[in-house]
Formats: C-alpha cells, structure tokens, sequence
C-alpha cells in the first residue's frame, strides 16, 4: 500500500538516481516535500516535475500501474488526512497530470478519518497501453475434483451463471480445430481482460460461437489475467506440479466447495504453492448450496489450517470493497491470504472477486536491460507454420527476428535459432518482455529436436547445461528414510526430469529433514540458475528446496590425440552419466552467484554456443567454465 513510507522508499530510491552535489541538496528539499501529505495541493513547477517522476517510477515498476495513497504522509503536527478542499485540489493535480503520464486516474477507495473530517483517498493510475501490447497476470487455479475450478472460470470468463449442472464449465470447452493447431497447452488456459477502467472485455466472437475472440480480449484489455486451470485429481499431480512450476505463476487460486470442505488434493496444493513461495487466495464455492453450519465448518477449519504453524497466513475474509482493496495493496507480501465466499449459480461476491483480479499485479521483474531468457513449456508442430514454442520470458526482450541460443539438446549444446513469429495468448506481436507469456515460431527445427524445459539464451548468456547442482532441500514427507542414490522427480522451471541424490550432507534423511544434497540428472544435462525453487517428489515421497551451486562440466579444447587408441573417446564426447562411476562425482569448478555473473561478462565476447560435457568426463575440471567462455 502507498503508505507515508511507501513514498519515502519511492522518494528514496528517485533521489538516489540523482547524479551530482547540487541535485542531492535539490533533492532534500524534494525529499521533505514529497514526504508531505499536502504534497499533491498545489505543487511548485519544480515539485510538481518531482511528482511526476514519482509517478513515472512507479508506473515502470507496476508494469504500468501504481495505487496511490493521498492525504498519509509527514502531518506536521495535523491530524491524519486532507480536508475536502485540499482532497480536490491534489485530484486536480493528479488529473493534470494524466496527459504527461499518459494514464488514466480512479478513485478506488475514499476513507474518513480524523471524526470525519478529513479524507484519505487511494487511487488506481493505469497507463495507456500500446493495442498490442497488456499488462499480464498469470493465476494458477488449483483444489481438489468437484469444487468447482473450471465452472467459475466459465463464469468469470464467458459472464454468464452457471446452473449447479456443469453449464459453465461446458464454455471452456476447447475446440477441436484449435487442438489439432497446437494451440491449446496440456495446461488449460483461460483468459480475463480489463480495460483501462477495469471493465471486463471478454466478449463471445463475433459468429455466436461459445469461443472467445483472444485477439479482441488483448487489443482491448490493459490488463489480462490467465488462469493456468490445472487438474484436481490426484493421478495429474504430475502435471499440476508442472503448472505451478513450469508456468511461473504469480498468484494461486485455492478453490474448496463449501459443502465438501477442504478434502483430498487441497491440502496438498495449498502445500504446493506455499513451497514455492506463490501467494494463495482462497475461494469457497457453491455457497448456495451449503448448509450455513456446513458452511462456517469450512470456513473454521480452512482458518485453522491456513493459520497452522506450517502455513503462517493471516487469513482475511473479503465481504467489501474495502476488504478487496486492503487485500489486493498488500497482498504480493504472501502472508495475507484473501478468502471469497462465492457462488457460481447465484453470482454472489463474483464482482468482488473480479475486483480484486483487476487489482492483481505481476511479481515477475521485466528486467529488461538485461540479457533475454525464455522457458519453454509447451512444444507444437503447427501446419503450415512449423515447430512453435510456447514459455514465460523470465527477463529481457525478445523481438521478432532476434536469434538465440535454443538448448540444451541430450548432449548438452545449444544451437542458433531465429525467432520468425510471436504471439501473445495467440495475438501476433512484434516483442515480448521479461514477465510475460508467449509462443514462437522458429525457424529450421522440428518439434523432435526440442523438449519441455529447454530455453532461449541471448546470444550474451553462456550457453551452460549442468548434470549435477546442490540443493538445500526440505523433506516434507518420506514414508522410511532417504539415502545416495535415491531417485525421483525433480521440478525445477520448466524442468521435470528424474534426478539421483548422489552426495548428502547427512547421511539419512527422513521427513522434517533438511540438507544441503547434490544431484544428477539421468536423462541429459539442463539449464539451471542458481537459487531456483525446486520440488522432488516421487508417490508419496515430497521435497522442496532450492539450487546452491551448479557443477558444470565442458568439453575440453582438442586434445592431443597422439597416441590415443581408437577406443578412447573423443574430445567433447559425452559420457552418459548413468554409466560412469555415480558414486563418484568428478572435479569441477563450482558455480555460484558470483561465478555465474563473472562468466556472463567474459561471454560477452563469444560466438560459438559449445556448452556442456557429461558428468564422469573426468578429463573437464577446473578450467572449465573457460573454455566454455573464451
Ligand atoms: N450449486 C452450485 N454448484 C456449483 C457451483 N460451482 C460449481 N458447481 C457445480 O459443481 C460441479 C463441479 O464443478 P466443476 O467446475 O466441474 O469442478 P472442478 O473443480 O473443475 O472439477 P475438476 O475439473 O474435475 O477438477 C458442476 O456440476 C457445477 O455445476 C456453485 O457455486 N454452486
């Protein structure tokens, strides 16, 4: 929320920027000023500039949104709050400055303070938005079988009710046409736009068709939300791990029907999205139908779980517009947890619902200036237009045209490929950012060539894939204990692949346990960073964690082969891990954050994208990772 020290951090970090002596004693006077919670009256030229660069840093940070607080702020002695005059005089200077910042002003919440006398207003400044271009926000939407996920999300979506018979839910159906073009992911995905107002812009096409019409929802939406719709049965928790972690949510929607509790997979969800640090809001359906004691039995018991030392949530139930406000300002702190009690057949609490989704911001960082990434998570061969990648671009920009590094392939190389189209949620654009989703056509590759969990370099990122990495990791259950040469599922991004403990800072581990453990991957090397969140999880065997140091492994230069026999292996051959000594890890430089950023620079100058050789290649050791840069 745009407390009094919410500006301060703002104004902290504008008069950071300033360069020399004269700005920085400029910029303690600004400093004072903007602290000020008359600050928005009547402004001076050169405080009402600095206003506007207030403004401007904290549209770039929102993605192109900020709330802003007026009437908090340094008091000089005043009680709290602006009375009605000065409230009007500081709108009028925010209104003057809608042209400037191309953005649209909203009242989103006036409250009285000081015996009524005195106002605090919050306001929502959303900037135009070019029509190929929106604001993205990705939902998981997630919660056991039957509660009711994929009928609000038709409810939400096609605004329509739903009549307790699964009809709105039979509005998501996916056509076939659009299956047999790839376009559908394995992960159902539903969109929701608003405008610059926060009015909803999903429309059925054109034709009637229960469709909807993508391209229209994103030309005319500011904002679009996704909900990542993913299965509540048990047997695809496979791949509802891989939507939580493959797809980068930034928020998850934990749905429980109010008569049937939280049951089955719930628990296992809340749990899910928790460990990977993705804030949770809560939506009790079929309120219609539950009996009122039923009712407020669910509600004590999703209370004391969400509560529960494990969880730590401060659950808030949302019965008004104020509640959507509090929640949505605060709510990317991941303690709050919003509850919303709806109905999908009488429509209850749905706009406030819908409220609080337009309210909902990215936590994803753009980072544009740096050097592009992409995360594939969905693969297709598309007629007519050839193999298309669909991922989160998780920093820089990527244009049409660009060429990047596609990798790792089995052997751990990565190869140029051109990017020939983009599409946003299927509306053909010119760039993605870092942040948001989309899909490419390349060029020259088949769709065999390339697997879920690849990525997109910049040809400025050393194309490194790594066998092995250490891990901090948390058991949260294992039925016996957990020793070296165990295996299971490693989610990781976009990565699934079967992975084997080979060391251990321990030597058991059972449920409850932490330790710092190395892995390898099985199957072939892949892209990781250091510090991304990982689950293990094999049955009923669970583990999270995240990644403390890479162990990469390159080709040596051409060696000498004088003398070698024609059955000894090649330079840069690899080796597959499985059938090297596991027991064994060989030397290696060890990469961490510092190491990592250290052979960013020296690639700057690379041209080839030569990566990886397998774990065991007992002849790749220290001077690595140089090899790989010079
Ligand atoms: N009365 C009432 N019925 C609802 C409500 N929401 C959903 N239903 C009904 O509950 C049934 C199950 O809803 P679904 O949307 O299919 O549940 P789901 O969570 O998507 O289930 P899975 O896709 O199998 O995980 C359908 O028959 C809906 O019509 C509600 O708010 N009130």
């Amino acid at each position: 929320m745009a407390t009094a020290d919410g500006i301060q951090v703002y104004v902290d970090k504008v008069v950071q920027k300033l360069p020399n002596e004269d700005e920085d004693q400029q910029s303690d006077a600004v400093r004072q000023y903007l602290s000020k919670k008359t600050a928005w009256i009547s402004p001076n030229e050169e405080q009402f500039d600095a206003l506007v660069k207030l403004l401007k840093q904290r549209l770039d940070e929102g993605h192109g949104e900020t709330i802003l607080e007026i009437g908090t702020g340094v008091a000089d002695g005043e009680c709290p709050g602006l009375l009605a005059d000065e409230m009007e005089a500081s709108v009028a200077t925010m209104k003057s400055m809608q042209a400037v910042l191309d953005s649209e002003i909203q009242l989103l919440r006036e409250k009285l303070v000081s015996n009524n006398t005195r106002y605090i207003n919050e306001y929502l400044i959303r900037r135009h938005i070019d029509q190929e271009d929106f604001m993205e926000v990705r939902v998981a939407v997630t919660g056991n079988v039957d509660a009711g996920k994929s009928t609000l999300l038709g409810v939400l979506t096609h605004g329509l009710l739903d009549d307790g018979r699964g009809i709105a839910r039979q509005k998501l159906f996916r056509h076939k046409h659009e299956i047999e073009t790839g376009r559908t992911s394995s992960v159902g995905n539903d969109i929701l736009g608003f405008d610059i107002h926060g009015t909803i812009v999903n429309r059925p096409d054109s034709h009637g068709n229960q469709a909807l019409d993508w391209t229209d929802i994103c030309q005319k939406a500011a904002k679009v939300v996704t909900f990542i719709d993913l299965a509540g049965h048990e047997k695809y928790l496979k791949t509802t791990v891989f939507g939580m972690t493959g797809h980068a949510p930034d928020y998850a929607m934990l749905m429980v029907g109010a008569n049937a509790g939280v049951i089955g997979m719930t628990k296992e969800h809340l749990g899910l999205a928790l460990a990977l640090g993705v804030p949770v809001f809560v939506i009790v359906t079929k309120i219609d139908m539950a009996p009122p004691n039923v009712l407020q039995e669910t509600m004590k018991l999703l209370q004391r779980i969400l509560r529960s030392s494990g969880v730590r949530k401060i659950p808030l139930l949302i019965q008004n517009n104020d509640d959507v406000i509090t929640c949505a300002t605060n709510f990317t702190s991941e303690r709050l947890c919003p509850i919303f009690q709806v109905s999908n057949v009488t429509g209850e609490n749905l706009d406030l619902l819908k409220k609080f989704l337009n309210l909902l911001t990215t936590r994803m960082e753009a980072c544009i200036d740096e050097p592009a990434e992409f995360q594939i998570d969905d693969l297709y061969a598309v007629p007519g237009v050839g193999t298309v990648v669909s991922g989160t671009t998780l920093k820089g920009i990527i244009k049409l045209g660009d060429n990047l590094q596609l990798g790792p392939d089995p052997l751990g190389q990565f190869r140029t490929v051109q990017i020939r189209s983009i599409h946003r949620k299927r509306m053909p654009v010119k760039e993605c950012k870092g942040g948001q989703t989309s899909s490419f056509a390349l060029r020259k590759i088949r769709k065999s060539e390339l697997r879920k969990g690849m990525v997109l370099l910049s040809p400025a990122i050393p194309p490194v894939a790594y066998w092995e990495f250490d891990a901090d990791l948390l058991i949260l259950h294992h039925p016996t204990t957990i020793s070296t040469k165990y295996q299971a599922m490693v989610h990781c991004g976009s990565i699934r692949q079967t992975a084997t403990i080979i060391t251990m800072s321990v030597e058991h581990l059972r449920t409850g346990d932490r330790a710092n453990v190395r892995f390898r991957f099985i199957k072939s090397p892949e892209y990781l960073r250091v510090g991304m969140k990982l689950v293990f999880r094999e049955g009923r065997t669970k583990a999270i964690g995240s990644i403390s140091k890479l162990y990469p492994h390159v080709p040596t230069p051409a060696p000498n082969t004088r003398g070698k026999t024609r059955s000894q292996a090649p330079a840069g051959s690899v080796v597959n891990p499985i059938t090297t000594d596991q027991s064994q890890p060989s030397k290696r430089t060890e990469v961490t954050d510092d190491t990592n950023r250290s052979a960013y620079k020296r690639t700057k100058q690379t041209t080839t994208t030569t990566t990886t050789a397998a774990p065991g290649d007992q002849n790749n050791n220290n001077n690595n990772m140089d090899q790989v840069t010079n």
